[in-house]
């Protein structure tokens, strides 16, 4: 059984994929937060922007295998066209993602992302790893395709990373979770991640480029 908060078609805003179409696989639940209002100033991961509560999101629902999610998943791509690509997040999609759902999606001819908080262990075969940290949370993930560090955060800094063995590593400005008016270029987070990634160009900066479009 696999718990979905929501999926939906769009393109992927963050990142070295940015701008590729791709099917959003949200998964209920998160191992670094309640998704609770009220527990967010003790949770280990305190500024998500997301709604990974339930099942009740937009083509959300309880799956009862892999087969059933893959073939929901597979509906949601335009007709009679390649190039699909599935991108597991959340919450955290490492609580729920596994062998046999990734075949399940092989099968039915998708690339599998993911994009994970890096403190679990991942099931093998997932095409693009995208690791997140948070916190002071313990990332177990020690490979990825892409580092994505949400900056600054006090208990994560960059240099607390150097282990990990990422083919690309990117600063993305930490955004506010509650603003409708953002404006992304103002914010002091994304100052800060240019200051350092100028200083440290093994840094690039990523922005999350559908909040500015305003898409999903
Ligand atoms: C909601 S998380 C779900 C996947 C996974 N739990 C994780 O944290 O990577 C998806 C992406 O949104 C990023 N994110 C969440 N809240 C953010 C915020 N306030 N500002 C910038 N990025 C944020 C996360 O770092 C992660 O890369
Ligand atoms: N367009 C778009 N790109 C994204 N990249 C990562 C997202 C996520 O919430 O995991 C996300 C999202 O929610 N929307
Ligand atoms: S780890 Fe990811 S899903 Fe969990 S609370 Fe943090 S940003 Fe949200
Ligand atoms: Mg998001």
């Amino acid at each position: 059984m696999y718990s979905i908060k929501e999926m939906f078609y769009s393109l992927q805003g963050e990142g070295a994929h940015t701008g590729r179409p791709a099917i959003f696989l949200r998964f209920s639940g998160c191992n670094l937060w309640s998704g609770l209002e009220k527990h967010r100033r003790e949770a280990i991961c305190q500024f998500c922007d997301t709604d990974f509560i339930g099942t009740d999101g937009q083509n959300g629902g309880k799956f009862k295998d892999a087969t059933t999610l893959a073939d929901t998943v597979s509906r949601l791509w335009p007709s009679n066209q390649q190039n699909r690509y599935v991108i597991c997040t959340g919450g955290e999609p490492a609580l729920q993602l596994d062998t046999e759902l990734i075949l399940a999606f092989k099968d039915l001819g998708f690339e599998v992302g993911i994009e994970t908080n890096g403190t679990l262990p991942l099931p093998k075969g997932i095409d693009w790893i995208c690791v997140s940290p948070k916190g002071r949370s313990t990332v177990v993930v020690k490979q990825c395709h892409e580092l994505k560090l949400v900056y600054p955060q006090p208990d994560a800094m960059p240099d607390r990373f150097t282990d990990i063995d990422a083919g690309v590593r990117y600063l993305s400005p930490k955004n506010p979770y509650d603003s409708d008016h953002l404006i992304i270029s103002e914010q002091s987070s994304t100052r800060a991640c240019i200051e350092y990634c100028l200083a440290h160009p093994q840094w690039r900066l990523c922005l999350q480029t559908h909040k500015i479009l305003k898409i999903d």
